[in-house]
């Protein structure tokens, strides 16, 4: 487990994608140049959408070679394929559909007209997919990705593990079915706090005023089950990507003064 999550402020959301898609650009030419290969878990939401606009954008784009990166997702809407609102689409729109990924390496999660009874069983698919794409060196049933990003919901919801929610209790399975979510559409499927946390590094992203609050709370220490992103850490390293308005209710002494 990382220790101390690490705080980056920026001026305003966009600069902090931008900030965001550059830093994940070098994470993934540094894991190619290292290890021929790079492991990345997107997230839904207008913070994770954003910084994917940033790096279809970034000059340095085709620093990355795409052909060998995999794409895993952290949750997604149960919704059928068509529509609009997967994460999956909203990825390939702001990103994805610009860039030549190996097809065979983009994850997605299933949709609800994929042929499985209900997010349950599409959980537990999408759960033995990981788990065959786990190496020994992973020592789990998921790989070690690189990055895992997660966007922060204002109630310090991450992926669709929202607080006191079943989900959010889970110490086994790596992906679950989520029912009820108090955002739309209620029927999710979700990686868990176990599967966040095999990742090297846990990236949480804290954009614009209606997060300042959940920033607060969720760095301040509370348990997981009140709020699920203080329980989102990686084993090598925890970063916070915020805005100065996400920022604006946490302590001064809790970033760096080097953040701007
Ligand atoms: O499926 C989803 O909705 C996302 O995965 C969700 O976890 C999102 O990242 C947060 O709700 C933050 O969303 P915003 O960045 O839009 O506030």
């Amino acid at each position: 487990m990382s220790g101390t999550p690490q705080l980056v402020v920026h001026r305003d959301k966009e600069l902090m994608a931008q900030a965001a898609a550059a830093r994940l650009i070098t994470k993934i030419v540094d894991a190619q140049a290292a290890r021929g290969t790079a492991s990345v878990v997107l997230t839904g939401g207008r913070n994770g959408n954003g910084l994917l606009a940033a790096l279809a954008s970034s000059p340095a784009r085709d620093a990355v070679d795409w052909s060998r990166l995999d794409l895993w997702w952290g949750d997604e809407r149960f919704v059928p394929a068509a529509d609009p609102e997967r994460n999956y689409t909203q990825a390939r729109e702001a990103l994805l559909d610009a860039v030549p990924l190996d097809p065979a390496r983009v994850h997605a999660m299933p949709a609800s007209d994929a042929g499985y009874e209900d997010a349950d069983s599409a959980a537990a698919a999408y759960a033995a997919e990981l788990a065959a794409a786990a190496a020994p060196e992973d020592h789990g049933p998921v790989p070690s990705f690189d990055v895992l990003m997660l966007g922060v919901g204002p109630d310090t919801h991450v992926a669709s593990l929202f607080p006191e929610h079943p989900a959010v209790r889970e110490t086994q399975r790596t992906v679950v079915g989520v029912h009820g979510a108090p955002k739309p559409p209620p029927t999710r499927v979700s990686l868990t706090l176990p599967a966040i946390r095999a990742a090297r590094e846990v990236w949480l992203l804290a954009a614009g005023e209606d997060k300042a609050k959940a920033a607060a709370l969720a760095l301040s220490g509370p348990g997981e089950i009140q709020a699920p992103a203080s329980g989102a850490y990686g084993r090598a390293r925890t970063l916070w990507l915020l805005d100065a308005a996400a920022a604006s209710e946490l302590p001064r002494s809790l970033y760096p003064p080097s953040s701007a």
